[in-house]
């Protein structure tokens, strides 16, 4: 019976005295050899990424790893206040933020334009992005990607991704249509929005070919990393307790 039992897995395997992963000798082939990001892409799209892919890549992680005291950063500062003993718990508490108002949106914006472009036709990306915009705003839905607390008129990391993805040859629908919908939502919305960072890291990797069902995966392992450094700064100079206290000494009982 136990003969006829089959997990097969292209990941990783162990024996006695190797590990091998994606196919390789970890420890003779990859460690040392290839970088962190081109693994986590490899790992996911089950091949090898080219030098242009990586960057644009490693571009998207280093553009979402932290943007300040954000929702996701005040919880796991707030946790780790709570629960020092408990490193993973503050890591996760931050990273259950991610979600459909702020970095989660990378999955939402890819799901978006790929769903948009499977049902368009033709080339002209401004009609494509004024339909789609005009029927997110029927079904009163916001439209991913758009707006943001605080950049209000730019975000910064917009027009530096466009600018690796083209010029690494990366530049795709996803990231044309994106770009659509920054030029034509005001006929629509009656106010200019910014393409946001979480939106357009989530055309690049859609354009990059990665599974737009994953992409929240990636937003969550960029900004795993700088939680982290949220934590680390949590114990060398502490804030939590004072937004703890801050929020409990002005609370307002109204019972
Ligand atoms: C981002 C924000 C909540 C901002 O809100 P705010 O209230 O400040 O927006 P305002 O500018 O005041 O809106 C002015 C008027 O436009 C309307 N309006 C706004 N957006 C609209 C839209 N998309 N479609 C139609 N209409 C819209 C709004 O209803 C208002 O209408 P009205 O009340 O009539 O005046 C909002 O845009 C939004 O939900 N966007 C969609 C989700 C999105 O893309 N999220 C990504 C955010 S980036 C990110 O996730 C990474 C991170 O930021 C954060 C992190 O790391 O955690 C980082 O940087 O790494």
């Amino acid at each position: 019976m136990a003969d006829e039992l089959s997990f097969p897995t292209g990941l990783g395997t162990s024996d006695a005295d190797t590990i091998s992963l994606l196919g390789q000798d970890l420890a003779a082939d990859l460690m040392g050899r290839v970088g962190f990001g081109e693994l986590a892409f490899w790992l996911v799209a089950g091949r090898r990424p080219s030098a242009g892919e990586v960057r644009l890549f490693e571009a998207v992680l280093v553009a979402l790893a932290d943007h300040g005291f954000t929702p996701t950063a005040i919880a796991a500062r707030l946790t780790y206040l709570s629960a020092p003993d408990s490193l993973q718990g503050a890591l996760a508490a931050g990273l259950l933020g991610g979600g459909s108002r702020f970095l989660g949106v990378t999955e939402d914006c890819g799901r978006f334009l790929a769903a948009v472009l499977a049902e368009a036709s033709g080339d002209d990306f401004d009609a494509i992005a004024l339909d789609a915009v005009t029927r997110a705003k029927a079904e009163k839905r916001f439209v991913p990607g758009l707006g943001h607390p605080v950049h209000k008129v730019e975000d910064p990391r917009t027009p530096v991704l466009i600018r690796i993805a083209t010029e690494e040859g990366i530049y795709g629908p996803h990231l044309r249509l994106f770009e659509a919908i920054g030029r034509v939502h005001p006929q629509v919305l009656h106010r200019r929005l910014p393409l946001n960072g979480a939106g357009v890291c989530g055309a690049a990797l859609a354009d990059l070919g990665l599974p737009v069902e994953m992409l929240r995966g990636f937003a969550l392992l960029a900004r795993a990393a700088g939680l982290l450094g949220q934590i680390a700064e949590e114990r060398r100079r502490p804030i939590a307790n004072q937004i703890y206290l801050t929020v409990d000494r002005n609370a307002v009982y109204e019972a």
